[in-house]
């Protein structure tokens, strides 16, 4: 994994006043977005799931048909706190916004390690020639407690560490919930997902997409599957994450308190690909900032991960091994869990 060393971000730019995009930002053209994001918001694509978690008569099947037809949906009525989603966009957007540069470079990542928690823009890229994401982001290791240290994390605000450690429960009863009823839907047992990911492994990474000058020749960030069980996703208003279905890209249009799930790869595997991993982007847009809050579950690292159901058609794999290999070759789509297909 080549890191660069500065302490570049996107943001500068827009607040510089750039306007053309920096090479090493452009897209070749069989990635770039076909259309701006007005545009593609006319067109008549189909649109991803919303499921009432409520309705206990219709979850399961709206479930099981959402994640084998698309792996990623939103989810209303999930019990989270709604003033708590506004809380968690409320000090992430205040860091970016309100906070000045030297404030934010107090918390600049470890660009030498990968995943490092702290401010950075740099998190996919795999080697010198990797076209950046046009994206800042704050990534916070939340759970298991072993990891977490919120003197990490900023306190300009009085209530940002107090929020993002309450979003971090919620996000985690809401991931042990939907894997649950992932489960029961696939006709397992209810713990079959959970127990085969054991102790959760989460981060919280508030992606800031700054106004880009050029959106039709950028991304915000590149095509890519998560690499662990299951992500939560908000968002705010402005819209720019898509999903792969079909070849298309899909807009995972913003519903104001709906929260966006997306499967990720060791679900695909302990599922034996009954339920895929959703191949997702995010776009850029010309006039608004894009606010967005992602809860990774991951695995430990020396958790073995492997098909509750058989035959198997996924090699089994230590998480840890399928973790670096990520990180080395880069996310390019699908590419590393088609690796252990039998
Ligand atoms: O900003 C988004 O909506 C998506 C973020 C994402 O896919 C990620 O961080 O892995
Ligand atoms: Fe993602």
């Amino acid at each position: 994994m080549a890191l660069a060393g500065n302490k570049i971000r996107v943001q500068s730019f827009v607040q510089d006043g750039k306007m053309v995009v920096p090479p090493q930002y452009i897209q070749p053209p069989d990635t770039r977005p076909s259309q701006n994001l007005e545009k593609r918001i006319d067109q008549h694509l189909p649109a991803a799931p919303v499921i009432d978690l409520s309705d206990v008569n219709s979850v399961h099947e709206e479930l099981g048909k959402s994640c084998r037809e698309w792996g990623a949906f939103q989810v209303i009525n999930h019990e989270v706190p709604l003033e708590l989603l506004d809380g968690m966009m409320r000090v992430g957007r205040y860091f970016f916004e309100d906070c000045t540069v030297e404030q934010k470079l107090g918390y600049a990542c470890d660009s030498n390690s990968p995943a490092s928690e702290g401010y950075g823009s740099r998190m996919l890229v795999s080697s010198n020639d990797t076209v950046l994401d046009w994206r800042d982001y704050f990534d916070h290791h939340t759970l298991p407690l072993s990891r977490r240290n919120a003197l990490k994390w900023p306190h300009f605000s009085s209530d940002y560490r107090n929020t993002v450690s309450d979003f971090s429960e919620q996000m985690s009863i809401l991931a042990q919930k939907l894997l649950r009823f992932i489960a029961e839907s696939l006709g397992l047992p209810s713990a079959s997902i959970k127990d085969g990911i054991g102790e959760f492994y989460q981060n919280i990474t508030v992606s800031y997409y700054p106004p880009c000058p050029q959106p039709e020749l950028t991304l915000g960030l590149q095509s890519h599957s998560d690499i662990g069980a299951i992500t939560l996703i908000i968002q705010d208003d402005v819209g720019g994450l898509e999903i792969l279905k079909n070849g298309e890209w899909i807009p995972m249009n913003p519903l104001p308190h709906a929260i966006i799930v997306i499967l990720a790869d060791q679900t695909e595997i302990i599922t034996n690909g009954e339920y895929k991993s959703a191949v997702h982007r995010a776009i850029t847009n010309a006039k608004k900032a894009r606010l967005s809050v992602s809860s990774f579950h991951d695995p430990a690292k020396t958790k073995i991960i492997q098909p509750a159901l058989g035959p198997p058609k996924y090699q089994k794999v230590v998480y840890g091994d399928y973790y670096s290999s990520w990180y080395t070759k880069g996310p390019e789509g699908k590419r590393n869990i088609d690796t252990l297909r039998l």
